[in-house]
Formats: C-alpha cells, structure tokens, sequence
C-alpha cells in the first residue's frame, strides 16, 4: 500500500488534534515540523505524530498534505518557504488558520505549480493551547471552513475533504472575505468582548478583592475564552483589522443603546433587548459544537485533602471518561472542597455522574 504522508506545521492545540486523527489510521504517517528542539520532544513522547522534525525541507518534501497550523502572523512567511522547496507534485497545503482573507491573498500571488493550497479553518477549538491539549474528538461534530479557490482543481478539494473525514467534523465552504466577516462577528469579537469584561472587573478588583470571590457562573460562563492564548489572539486580531474596527464600532452603539435606556429608564426597551436576544439565541442549533463550545458541568462534594484531585481524575481515566477541566472552588468559604467536572461532551458527564454515585459521591448538577 502506498504510503500517505502528512506534514504539520506547529503541532500545538489545532495541530495536535489534527494529527490525532491522522495517525495510526491505515497507510499514513504523520511528520511534526517543530520550531524549537525542546517541541520536537514533546511531539513524539506524547505520540502524537510517528516522527518529528526541525527541518521544513525534511518535513515537507514527498508530503502529500502539509498542514500549516502556527498563529496566523507565521502562515504567510511558511507558504513562502514552503513555495520554494520542490515539493511532491499534488501535494495539498492547507492552513488552520482563524482567518482566511490574507492567507488565500497570498497563496494566490505565489502562483503555485503542481501544488495545490486550500484555506482551511476548523470551527473547533479552546481557550487552552499548545500539544497538552490535543484531544482526538475536538473536531467531532463541528463545522470545517474550507476556501478553495477557484483555480484549485474539484478533484484536489475531494482529496482535502476525504482526508478530513477523519476529524469527524462536517466541511463548509465560504468565501475568504466573508468567511472573516462572520467569524469577526461570532468568535473573534467575542473573545475582545471577554478580555475587556474581565479587566474591567479586575480594575475594580484591585480596590476590593471581593469582585473575584463573588464572581460566579454568569461571569465565568461568558468570559471562558478570555483565558485563550494571548499571541494567537494578537495575530487573529491583527489580522481581522478592519472587520474587527467595524464590529466594534457597531458594538458601541449596542452599549450606547443600553446606557440611553437606563438614562432615561427604558423598561420597554430593556426588556425587548432581552426578548430579541432570547429568541435568536434559541435557535442557535443544539449539541453543534464549535464556536465556542459549551461545557457541560458537574459538581460534588469532596473531602478537602491534597490527593483528592488526581483521585477523582484517575477514578474517570480508569473508566475511559474524557474529562475536559477539573477545579476546587474556593467561592463559597464556608463549604469547603467542591469539586467542578467540566466534560466537552453531555455522554461524558452522564457517565461520570454514574460512577462518582457508586463511589458514593454528593453529585449535583
Ligand atoms: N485555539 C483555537 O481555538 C483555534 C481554533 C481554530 C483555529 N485556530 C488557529 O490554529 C492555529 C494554531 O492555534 P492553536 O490554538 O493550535 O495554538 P497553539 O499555541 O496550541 O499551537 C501553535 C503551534 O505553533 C507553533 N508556533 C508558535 N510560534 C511559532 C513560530 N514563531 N514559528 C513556528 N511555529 C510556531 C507552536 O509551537 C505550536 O506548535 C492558529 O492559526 C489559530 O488561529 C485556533
Ligand atoms: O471554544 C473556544 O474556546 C474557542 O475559542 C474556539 C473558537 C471560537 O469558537 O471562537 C476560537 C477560534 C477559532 O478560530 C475557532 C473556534
């Protein structure tokens, strides 16, 4: 059988979950490109690719897809590098970056020959980073943009697509410009909109600690994804420029609206605000994953000792039960040890609730 090689470029979070659902498949091997000897390591200890590299010529060349996977202020300059190495006639580039515009912009002006590049944006990710977090089901059941163009022959984008089927997720093809127009709108001004929250109220937590330790489900319900990546979101924000300046115009007039409203105590006006919202939000679809993806929650009372945490964490792993953020919370002073279990699936947390109460645990959800 001949052998399918692919090459990733940046095997972090995206990276990593790609190539977990690439390798040990039949006739594929995956390479890891790593930028740093101490990654190199890393990659293959936790094996998630079968070899990994420090050189882009050895990464790259007979791969049939190369996967680029760094922060989106790298894309353009591998594309670069990569265009002048002879690669395998056929080979695929694609990219996972969170926009599409200025990588398709550029992979059109290298004018490549007899190698294929495909934008691709996988609508699936964390507010976590680097290889640790690699999970083989991030992609499941999510969207995958892809923004061929239209020179890119049908049967390369077959390929691409055959290829992603491993991810399990579901391919979506959109427009460059307006691929960065929507997820401008629904993940990346989401992510300004969490960041500026949470240091608003950590200004005012410098006067009075007592915003932290109240601070509770809505707040940290909102806010997940103020803790992603800080060099990722430079470069997407970056980026995005002029969508982002838009938006965020608009998104002082949605502010404005509210403050006129309690100025002139608009009740009316407040509550069709929350009647608007509630509507379109219902029907956002159920279970899809993606942007910005729910966590499904469990909590329970636990002895307050040292070990508890890797207790109850090996007590799930013995179970196979894939469990995504585990944490003490220290909210309520006065009871102390309980446990939150975060699970990226509803199936995980039914099955953790079950083992937990033949352990005889206080569950609650
Ligand atoms: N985080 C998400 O939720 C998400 C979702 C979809 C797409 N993306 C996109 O995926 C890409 C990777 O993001 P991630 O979340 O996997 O980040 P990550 O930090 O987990 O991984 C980034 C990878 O790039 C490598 N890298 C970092 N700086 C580099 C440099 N200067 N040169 C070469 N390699 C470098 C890192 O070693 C790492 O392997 C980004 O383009 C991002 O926009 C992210
Ligand atoms: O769920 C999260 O934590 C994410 O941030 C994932 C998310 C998003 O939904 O905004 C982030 C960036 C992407 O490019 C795609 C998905």
């Amino acid at each position: 059988m001949n052998t399918t090689k692919i090459a990733i470029f940046g095997v972090g979070l995206i990276g990593g979950s790609l190539a977990l659902c690439f390798k040990d498949k039949p006739g594929i091997r995956v390479v890891g490109h790593a930028h740093r000897p101490d990654l190199m390591d890393k990659y293959i200890s936790r094996e998630v690719v079968d070899n990994a590299t420090l050189s882009i010529e050895e990464a790259a060349c007979d791969a049939d897809f190369i996967f680029l996977c760094v922060p989106v202020g790298k894309l353009e300059e591998y594309l670069e590098k990569l265009s002048a190495l002879p690669l395998k006639k056929g080979c695929i580039i694609t990219d996972v970056g969170s926009t599409k515009a200025s990588i398709s912009e550029a992979a059109d002006a290298l004018k490549l020959k007899d190698v294929y590049f495909i934008g691709g944006h996988p609508m699936a990710g964390s507010e976590r980073s680097g290889v640790e977090a690699a999970s083989v089901l991030l992609f499941e059941n999510a969207y995958y943009v892809l923004c061929p163009s239209s020179h890119v022959p049908d049967e390369a984008v077959g390929s691409l697509e055959r290829l992603l089927s491993f991810t399990r997720a579901q391919i979506v093809k959109v427009e460059p410009r307006l691929h960065d127009e929507i997820v401008g709108a629904i993940s990346h001004l989401p992510h300004v909109i969490a960041v500026a929250l949470v240091n608003q109220v950590c200004n005012y937590n410098e006067s009075n600690s007592l915003y932290r330790r109240l601070a509770a489900g809505g707040f940290r319900d909102i806010t997940r994804i103020a803790s992603s990546d800080p060099v990722i979101w430079r470069d997407i924000l970056l980026n995005n420029n002029e969508v982002m300046l838009r938006l965020l115009r608009d998104w002082n007039l949605g502010i404005s609206s509210f403050i006129e409203m309690l100025t002139t105590s608009n009740g009316q006006g407040i509550e069709e605000a929350f009647q608007k919202a509630n509507a379109f939000r219902n029907e956002l679809p159920e279970g899809r994953k993606g942007m910005i993806a729910p966590l499904f929650d469990l909590y329970l009372n636990v002895p307050d000792h040292p070990g508890i945490i890797g207790k109850i964490a090996t007590e799930l792993g013995a179970d196979q039960i894939n469990l995504s953020n585990i944490q003490i919370i220290e909210s309520r002073e006065d009871v102390p040890g309980v446990m939150r279990l975060s699970f990226r699936q509803e199936e995980d947390m039914e099955r953790a609730r079950i083992v937990l109460q033949e352990l005889q645990y206080t569950v609650f959800m």
